[in-house]
Formats: structure tokens, C-alpha cells, sequence
């Protein structure tokens, strides 16, 4: 059965890109099944109101309650006899990390619903409404910090790191092991035709056929980089035979 993927946005145009490539291909092959739905379509004042202003004052506005109990409502009742819920993600800058290892859970859910805000974020008594009332788990997800205006990047980015983790989305040729992020190693720099290109030479281990010789050089230099750009990253688990972390 395909991997139930909803979306609810006052720029439903922003996720178009969706439908392109991997994941359009992916719900073209039934994988996935990406429905984007407009805030605005549930609101019933003629300007289509989604915002107001703050209790308590402040700068900005809030996405008012009425409209997102009515888009969940919708997205709950659609095509869904059983009464299955989905797990409710929405972005947010105040979220838990969105890494590697919360893609793979994600992956395993059979139906998410993505809430994208905007202005300065959501009535706080919509989470509370889905959790208790709705019986949603509710996750608030943050993409990295800093600060963006909406949550349809961020939801754009999470489609595509946990639908290209659905079996079948992305065939063999782009392999998922190795991946950066997967083991906690940058991945290696790599190389194709020609060989000598602007004076510059691909790494002649590369063309020995020696496959030990190559393994060895890829891992060298994942841990070089690692070191490099994301110590953070580095770990006992990665510490050589000497129990150092072999890095030349
Ligand atoms: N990683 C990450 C996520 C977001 C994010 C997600 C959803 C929303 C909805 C409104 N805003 C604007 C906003 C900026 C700052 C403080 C509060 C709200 C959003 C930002 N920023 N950064």
C-alpha cells in the first residue's frame, strides 16, 4: 500500500515541486500518495481570513484555530473508512531535530499529515485540539537553526528525505548505502571520466582495481573529512585499532 503523504498550506503552489522527478515519479508508481490541500479552502469569510492578531500583544500575527481544526477534519474524512489517524508533523524552529534517524522512523508510518505555517505560527491550541481531541501524535520538527518564514521549505525537504527512504522510490542505481549521515561519516570525494581532467588526476587507487586498496582509501577519507568539517560527528566507534581516530 502506498505511503500516505498530506500537506496543508496557504501556498499549496509551493509544493508543486512534488510532483516532479523522484517523487512524482514515486506516486505515478503508486509509492506514494501526496495529497496538498489550501488552508484558505477552510475559512468561510469573504477575505479568507487564516491570521489575527496575538493575545498578549507583540509583534506579527497567528494562524487562527478555525481553519486548521476544519483542513485536519478534512484530511482525517478523506479516503479514509477505516478512521486510521496520521502522525501530524509540523515544522517549526522551536522543533525537535529533524536528522537521518527521525527520516527512517517517519518512513515506516504508513500516513503523515504535514501542517506548513506561516506569519508567526499556529494558535497553540491547534497541537493541543489534535492531540486530545483528534488522538494525533503530534511532532514538532525543526530543519536546523535558522530561521525561515514558513514551513513549506522545511516540508519540502522532509518529503524528500523520507520518501526517497520508501522501498522502490529510488531504484538500486542510487545505492542508499553509504550515505552521508547514514553510518555518521561524511561520505568520500568521488571522481569520474576523464581521468586527467585540467591537469587535475583522479586518485590513482581509484584506477588500480585493487578493491581492498579502494575501501581502505574511501573510509581514509571519510574520517579525514568527518574530522574536517563535522568533528561533532566523531565518535569512539570510529577510533582505529589504537583506539585514535586515524586520521592522517
Ligand atoms: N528550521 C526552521 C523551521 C522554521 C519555521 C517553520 C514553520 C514556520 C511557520 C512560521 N515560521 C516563521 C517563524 C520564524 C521565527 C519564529 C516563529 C515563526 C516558521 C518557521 N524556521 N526554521
Amino acid at each position: 500500500p502506498a505511503m500516505r503523504l498530506d500537506v496543508v498550506s496557504i501556498f499549496p503552489d509551493y509544493l508543486a515541486p512534488l510532483e516532479l522527478s523522484l517523487i512524482g515519479k514515486a506516486r505515478e508508481d503508486g509509492l506514494l500518495d501526496v495529497r496538498v490541500h489550501d488552508l484558505r479552502d477552510f475559512t468561510h469569510d469573504r477575505h479568507r481570513t487564516v491570521d489575527d492578531t496575538p493575545y498578549g500583544g507583540g509583534a506579527g500575527m497567528v494562524m487562527k484555530p478555525q481553519p486548521w481544526s476544519e483542513a485536519l477534519d478534512h484530511v482525517l474524512a478523506l479516503d479514509n473508512p477505516s478512521g486510521a489517524r496520521p502522525h501530524l508533523v509540523v515544522p517549526g524552529p522551536g522543533g525537535q531535530p529533524f536528522t537521518q534517524a527521525l527520516a527512517r522512523q517517519l518512513a515506516l508510518e504508513p500516513w503523515l499529515a504535514f501542517a506548513c505555517g506561516r506569519y508567526e505560527g499556529i494558535d497553540e491550541r491547534v497541537y493541543d485540539h489534535a492531540r486530545e481531541d483528534l488522538g494525533l501524535e503530534v511532532s514538532v520538527v525543526s530543519l536546523g537553526d535558522y530561521v525561515l518564514n514558513g514551513g513549506e521549505v522545511a516540508v519540502l525537504a522532509m518529503v524528500e528525505a523520507i520518501g526517497r527512504l520508501v522501498p522502490g522510490v529510488i531504484g538500486n542505481a542510487e545505492s542508499l548505502v553509504e550515505e552521508s549521515h547514514e553510518d555518521g561519516l561524511l561520505e568520500y570525494p568521488i571522481y569520474t571520466k576523464p581521468s586527467s581532467w585540467n591537469g587535475r588526476e583522479v586518485p590513482p587507487v581509484l584506477l588500480s582495481g585493487n578493491h581492498g586498496a579502494i575501501a581502505a582509501w574511501r573510509h581514509e577519507q571519510r574520517l579525514a573529512r568527518t574530522a574536517a568539517r563535522r568533528p561533532d560527528l566523531l565518535h569512539a566507534s570510529h577510533a582505529g585499532p589504537h583506539g585514535d581516530l586515524e586520521i592522517s
